[in-house]
């Protein structure tokens, strides 16, 4: 079943177009980082998807109605950022007494857990939480709603590095008792990609890549040998990347090489292998104009 469908879907604040065309699904139950650099709009693609802010142009539905306004939407989804707060009045253990009344699918049990072993006070108020501290309450709602559509925007902003990780192992193992929808922004593909089964990539307006991690992964391959034979070899193809270490090379191309082609480099003796999710990542979003470096040129 499908959950989220935009077709032809476009997003301007006054002048400023954010995103354009965009067009996917994403059916029920999988689990879809949604990847792309600072500023490129994931938040904006969210908030659409939440029905928190109108697309300027195009059609998007989730569960089958527009989530702009759209109680069925509201009622089955939950979205987790930063910028969730809640009244001083309450505690901690209030907020969590409050959403079970309010999410139908609401694990109460998973929820007093995790607040202990994250080390909270039932009695601390949300307000007053440092950040990392505030991110991890607010991932330990999203995870407990068990909402039929859950969105974390960037929910481990400010967790520290142990944090982080146990973050992901309980939204992995959770995901994997409770399967539902789940959309998780990142900019680090490397610290997510072994949870994910699909990765959405948002791209200079637009949708660069959607498909699994292995897909994006085979769209370039990684060749090291001799740079004399790379060069022969390469003829024609779009190399994004080159290292050296002295007689070492090892290239990063586009994949468009055919069974002969590959054939070909392995009786040269080139030895070819997959490239990390995260170096495709960067290869599909690199900047045109050179790296860092050339600011201090
Ligand atoms: N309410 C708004 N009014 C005007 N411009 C906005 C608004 N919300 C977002 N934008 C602009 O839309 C663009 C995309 O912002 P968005 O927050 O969606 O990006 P993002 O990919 O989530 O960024 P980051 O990874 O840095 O969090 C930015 O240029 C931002 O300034």
């Amino acid at each position: 079943m499908t959950v989220i469908e935009f077709h032809n879907v476009k997003k301007s604040f006054r002048s400023h177009n954010v995103l354009n065309d965009l067009n996917f699904k994403i059916e029920n139950g999988a689990l879809t980082g949604i990847i792309g650099r600072n500023g490129v709009g994931k938040s904006t693609l969210m908030k659409m998807i939440a029905g928190f802010i109108k697309e300027s142009s195009g059609k998007v539905q989730v569960f089958g109605e527009h989530p702009f306004n759209s109680l069925k939407v509201s009622a089955n989804s939950i979205f987790i950022d930063d910028a969730m707060n809640f009244p001083d009045a309450m505690t901690l253990q209030d907020i969590l007494h409050e959403c079970g009344r309010f999410y139908p699918d609401w694990d109460a049990e998973l929820a007093t857990r995790l607040l202990n072993y994250f080390g909270f006070h039932p009695q601390a108020r949300h307000r007053f939480l440092s950040k990392g501290k505030r991110s991890t309450f607010n991932a330990l709602i999203g995870i407990s709603s068990h909402c039929a559509l859950t969105i974390f925007d960037e929910p481990t902003t400010g967790m520290d590095a142990a944090v982080r990780k146990d973050f992901y192992r309980a939204l992995l193992k959770d995901y994997l008792a409770h399967p539902r929808t789940i959309l998780l922004s990142s900019h680090h593909v490397e610290e997510i990609e072994h949870l994910l089964e699909n990765i959405l990539l948002v791209h200079d307006g637009g949708i660069r890549f959607h498909g699994s991690i292995t897909e994006l992964q085979e769209m370039f391959l990684s060749l090291s040998g001799s740079s004399d034979k790379l060069a022969a070899h390469t003829n024609g193809k779009l190399v994004v990347d080159r290292f050296t270490a002295g007689p070492y090379h090892e290239w990063m191309v586009k994949n468009s090489f055919s069974d002969e082609e590959i054939k070909d480099m392995k009786s040269a003796g080139i030895r070819i292998t997959a490239v990390a999710a995260n170096d495709a990542y960067i290869a599909l979003t690199g900047q045109a104009k050179g790296g860092i470096d050339d600011v201090f040129k």
